[in-house]
């Protein structure tokens, strides 16, 4: 099946000439009626018109300028009403591109003119996505086709979505028409993909753990935040921490986030430390249904049946600068970070998510920890040059980052862009908010049941090792322990002063894979949690 797919590959019907044919035909057939009908009303005034012919060349211009607004205006309507149309003049505007840039070849021909031939290029339209194929293979245009990208999404108005090169062509993929696939906030929940945002596109938090929102002041990052709730709430727990005291305070009333709203900087505190210590509980957990279970390796937070655990974080700059500001919590401020660090490096696999939201990025707003661990980014609203930067990486530096106020003649809010670390940022849209006396988030969230977590706290003994009890638990040499903690250290993991059972599997698998016959370097590398 596999072998067939590779045979038969569609990359979308090639650009040729046809295009040129195709937009003459459907011309003509526009301009028919008008001609036919005009031409029969002549026909029958003709021999009333012979006798005064300034009104028959008024009648012959009058009647050829309503045939050509006619023929314009049905042209455009076709065009933006229906899709076919719309595709045939994307199509059209692919072949004027390679024509006027000369990106074809030029076949001599004996005694006759010369003879166009276009390189292969194939063209795919579906409701969503514009992919445009062009063939390398070290032919003449393939420098060309390479760099192309930026130029084609310039010219469809669309955003590059990906990027890819396979056997022998470079496949562009554009979001078109993007607003179509735009859902209700009423409609966020979780399924098999993951948090469904649009109708393609999810905020996978299994594969792309931790999730970065950032939105210039009005841009709708509140209400894409409390649409995330929505779907998050009925699967998992959330723990929130409102350090502005602003958007999220109100819900601590609800039954399914009583007690689980926190602003005062030693209550966050003691939030992200808790959930820290929760995760460490998990993770013992887990290990010992492995164990029950005789696995021989240990599995990931849904294969236990365990619900996830979302930490969500608004405006993540206050939440660092006020707990950095208290004097009398400098210690476990510090604790806190570094919990919240570990929650982000080694949160995947127990299911602890970490949510944070920011404004325009500034300089030192992110510690490289987060951001460089934070797989899911999205943007709403207006956002500096540099927050698109540091958001979207390296992989976006070329593109252009839009604001747009009106899509369709209609202002819009919740306009942004949605990206995976590593991949092309595509256009997003957030969820749209129903009207006010249709939905209300809070009437919403008071209907959820509240999920808990699968133990107690109180009675739950976690396990905090030294590390030389940490060691010694894994049954190596001290000075051993320290080598792999220097390799884990260098492949970005972090440490806190005392180790948990987070730390011990890590270290478990590490060591289990080294003795397995692989590098240190690979043995760290898949041990990575
Ligand atoms: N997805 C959406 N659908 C419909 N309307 C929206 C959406 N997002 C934002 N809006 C509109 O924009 C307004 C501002 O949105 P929101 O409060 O989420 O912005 P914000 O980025 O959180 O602003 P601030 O940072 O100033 O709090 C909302 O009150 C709503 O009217």
């Amino acid at each position: 099946m596999k072998l067939m797919k590779q045979i038969f590959l569609f990359r979308g019907i090639g650009i040729g000439k046809k295009e040129k044919i195709g937009t003459r035909l459907i011309v003509s057939f526009l301009v028919l009626p008008f001609l036919l009908s005009f031409g029969f009303l002549t026909y029958l005034l003709f021999s009333k018109l012979m006798a005064n012919i300034i009104m028959f060349l008024i009648l012959i211009l009058s009647e050829l300028l309503i045939s050509g607004i006619g023929t314009f205006f049905l042209y455009r309507l076709l065009h933006i009403k229906f899709w076919f149309f719309k595709k045939l003049e994307n199509r059209r505007l692919l072949y004027r591109h390679l024509l006027e840039n000369r990106l074809f070849y030029t076949v001599k021909k004996k005694d006759r003119n010369d003879k166009i031939k276009f390189p292969k290029v194939y063209f795919k339209q579906d409701k969503y996505t514009i992919s445009v194929s062009f063939q390398l293979e070290g032919r003449q245009f393939q420098d060309k086709f390479l760099n192309i990208g930026g130029a084609l999404e310039i010219m469809y108005s669309a955003d590059l979505m990906d990027r890819k090169t396979e056997k022998g062509y470079i496949t562009y993929v554009y979001s078109a028409d993007t607003i179509l696939s735009r859902i209700s906030a009423n409609a966020v929940r979780v399924g098999k993909q993951g948090l469904k945002l649009m109708e393609d596109v999810y905020w996978d938090y299994v594969h792309n753990p931790h999730l970065l929102v950032a939105g210039g002041t009005g841009g709708g990052k509140t209400v894409l935040l409390r649409s995330i709730l929505n779907g998050l709430l009925r699967i998992g727990i959330v723990e929130i921490l409102d350090p502005k005291q602003a958007d999220f305070v109100s819900l601590n009333e609800l039954p399914v986030l009583k007690d689980r709203v926190v602003y005062e900087v030693s209550d966050m505190i003691e939030k992200v430390i808790q959930v820290k210590e929760n995760m460490e509980v998990r993770y013992a957990t887990m290990r010992q249904m492995q164990k029950d279970k005789n696995q021989k390796e240990l599995g990931n937070f849904q294969e236990y049946d365990l619900k996830p655990v979302f930490l969500m974080i608004d405006e993540f700059p206050s939440f660092r600068s006020m707990i950095a500001e208290d004097r009398e919590n400098f210690i476990q401020a510090e604790l806190a970070m570094s919990a919240l660090k570990q929650l982000v490096l080694k949160g995947r696999q127990a299911g602890f998510f970490v949510i944070t939201s920011t404004q325009n990025v500034k300089s030192d707003d992110l510690p490289s920890t987060l951001k460089d661990n934070i797989m899911t980014r999205i943007s709403v609203g207006r956002l500096s040059q540099y927050s698109y930067d540091v958001i979207f990486g390296e992989e976006n530096k070329n593109k252009e980052f839009k604001y747009v106020e009106e899509v369709n003649g209609e202002r819009v809010f919740g306009r942004g862009y949605f990206g995976v670390s590593g991949t092309p940022a595509r256009e997003f849209f957030s969820p749209k908010l129903p009207s006010s006396n249709e939905f209300s988030y809070y009437t919403e969230f008071e209907k959820l049941e509240r999920l808990e977590l699968e133990f107690d706290k109180q009675e739950t003994i976690i396990s905090v090792y030294s590390a030389k009890a940490l060691a010694e638990e894994l049954g190596v040499d001290y000075r051993l322990f320290k080598k792999y903690k220097s390799e884990f250290e260098t492949a970005g993991q972090e440490f806190g002063k005392t180790f948990g059972s987070s730390d011990l599997i890590l270290f478990e698998t590490a060591i289990k894979l080294k003795t397995s016959g692989k590098t240190y370097q690979e043995a760290i590398t898949e041990s990575i949690l």
